[in-house]
């Protein structure tokens, strides 16, 4: 399958990143999978996995898409921070490599063309994951496959906002050739729907579906409150 085949798959459709910390009840490629499995029988169109584990055991047990990627590292640039990093994730089974491609500096040292060059020789697509739309148009001037939102809110040349930052997506919809994914803090599906109005070519989403804590404190805190 051609890269614009397997993006053309994820074509107006739902992600879901399955992801737990390590310290999390559901943390490991045990859970993980199961996630996976439910995510896809609910429909989801592809899954986002973080870790090389992860990302193994999801590979073989579910039939759609998968990115890759791999949280590392307690500096600026955490997701997939390093070429060894994406190609250890391309290895494991990723169909794309999800990596920072902020304008910040990479641990390794090689610059974003560089990194997206090895990841395609190992045979994989590349995520460019981005805060702001000049990372987005120079990601994928660089050679990054797609793009995605998921970065806004998390640096400091973005907007910390409460809910989605559709603005980005707009913005980065009118302005990319390859496609745009609306990633982060999409909490319902009425704003799935809203970011494909806006012109992303599919929506991630992530703690809203697969993060059972966070989702339980939704309601416990509204119940607390009234009760009080
Ligand atoms: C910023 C960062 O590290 N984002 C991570 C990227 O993989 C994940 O922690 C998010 O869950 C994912 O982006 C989906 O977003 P949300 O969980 O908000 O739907």
């Amino acid at each position: 399958m051609t890269g614009v085949e397997m993006l053309g798959l994820l074509r107006g459709g739902l992600v879901v990143s399955c992801q737990a910390y390590e310290g999390e009840p559901l943390h490991g490629p045990r859970f993980m999978t199961a996630m996976a499995r439910s995510v896809v029988l609910g429909g989801a169109a592809g899954v986002r996995v973080n870790g090389p584990a992860d990302v193994e055991a999801v590979r073989a047990a579910v039939p759609v898409p998968l990115i890759g990627l791999w949280k590392d590292g307690d500096g600026d640039v955490y997701i997939t921070p390093t070429a060894e990093h994406a190609l250890t994730i391309a290895r494991a089974g990723a169909d794309i490599v999800a990596l920072d491609a902020t304008s910040r500096p990479r641990p390794d040292g090689l610059g974003l063309a560089e990194t997206i060059a090895r990841v395609h020789e190992a045979g994989a697509l590349v995520m460019a994951d981005v805060s702001t739309a000049a990372e987005g148009v120079a990601a994928a001037e660089l050679g990054a496959d797609c793009v995605s939102t998921t970065l806004s809110g998390y640096t400091p040349a973005s907007p910390r906002l409460h809910g989605p930052d559709l603005e980005l997506v707009a913005e980065l919809a009118g302005k990319l050739d390859v496609p745009l994914f609306a990633e982060g803090r999409i909490s319902t599906p009425a704003e799935a729907a809203r970011a494909l109005e806006l012109g992303a070519h599919a929506v991630v989403v992530g703690g809203a579906i697969t993060r059972p804590a966070d989702i339980t404190l939704r309601f416990s805190r509204v119940l607390k409150e009234a009760r009080s």
